[in-house]
């Protein structure tokens, strides 16, 4: 069977995190090998620019760079090799989160972000994209509840996520065979089934 790229993406507290494993598990029980990843992230070098993008103030066109430098390294160390390799990869966000957040939440150029994500994979899209779509108001409810310290992305107020939400609608209109929305606000049973539903009827068809 081919190997697949898919990517999970919403905003902060959407509750991706807590699906993906579900998925994995999935994917593994038809005797696939499976690589688990998240951006920004996913080599030695991706997770230290990670750490200076979650902490450390910036002009909006570095971020959107470091994000696709960090992008690249993931790419050529992880996601590439994975798929030549026939194993299936699994990401927490990839391309979609720097439209949704730098060009929906902050206002880069669209054009810039086009150019950048034209540079760094112009052939490779995920085969599948699952959307936690959720009421930012609800999502901010669900972060506070986990006590965990906010990052420079979480601590951004409600208006800020509803714009990185609507982009993320957006960009699922522009490509709706790809990009599949989940209402977030389901329960996480009814989520999985969900997930597992359209992982099964896209990838194993
Ligand atoms: N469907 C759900 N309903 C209610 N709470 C949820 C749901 N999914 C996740 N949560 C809780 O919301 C918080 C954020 O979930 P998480 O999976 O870390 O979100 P994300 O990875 O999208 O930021 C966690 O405390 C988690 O237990
Ligand atoms: C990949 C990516 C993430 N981000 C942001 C979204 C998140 O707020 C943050 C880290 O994502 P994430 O790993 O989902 O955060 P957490 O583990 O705290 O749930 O980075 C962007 O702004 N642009 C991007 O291209």
């Amino acid at each position: 069977m081919k190997s697949r790229f898919i990517t999970f993406e919403g905003i902060d507290g959407a509750g991706k995190s807590s699906q993906i494993a579900a998925a994995v598990a999935l994917i593994e029980s038809r005797g696939l090998s499976v690589v688990q990843t998240r951006e920004p992230g996913g080599t030695p070098l991706a997770e230290k620019l990670r750490a200076l993008l979650l902490h450390d103030a910036m002009h909006l066109e570095t971020e959107a760079m470091l994000m696709f430098a960090a992008r690249r390294e993931h790419l050529a160390a992880v996601i590439e090799p994975a798929l030549a390799g026939g194993r299936w990869v699994v990401s927490d966000r990839f391309t979609d989160a720097t439209y949704a957040y730098q060009v929906g939440g902050r206002g880069l150029d669209e054009a810039r972000f086009a150019a950048l994500e034209q540079w760094v994979h112009p052939h490779l899209q995920p085969d599948l994209t699952l959307l936690f779509d959720l009421d930012p108001i609800e999502a901010a409810r669900r972060l506070a509840g986990t006590g965990d310290a906010p990052d420079r992305f979480e601590r951004e107020q409600a208006d800020f996520f509803e714009r990185v939400r609507n982009a993320y609608l957006r960009r699922a209109a522009a490509d709706p065979a790809r990009i599949k929305i989940i209402d977030a606000a389901q329960t996480p049973e009814a989520i999985r089934r969900e997930v597992e539903g359209i992982v099964l009827e896209t990838c194993f068809q």
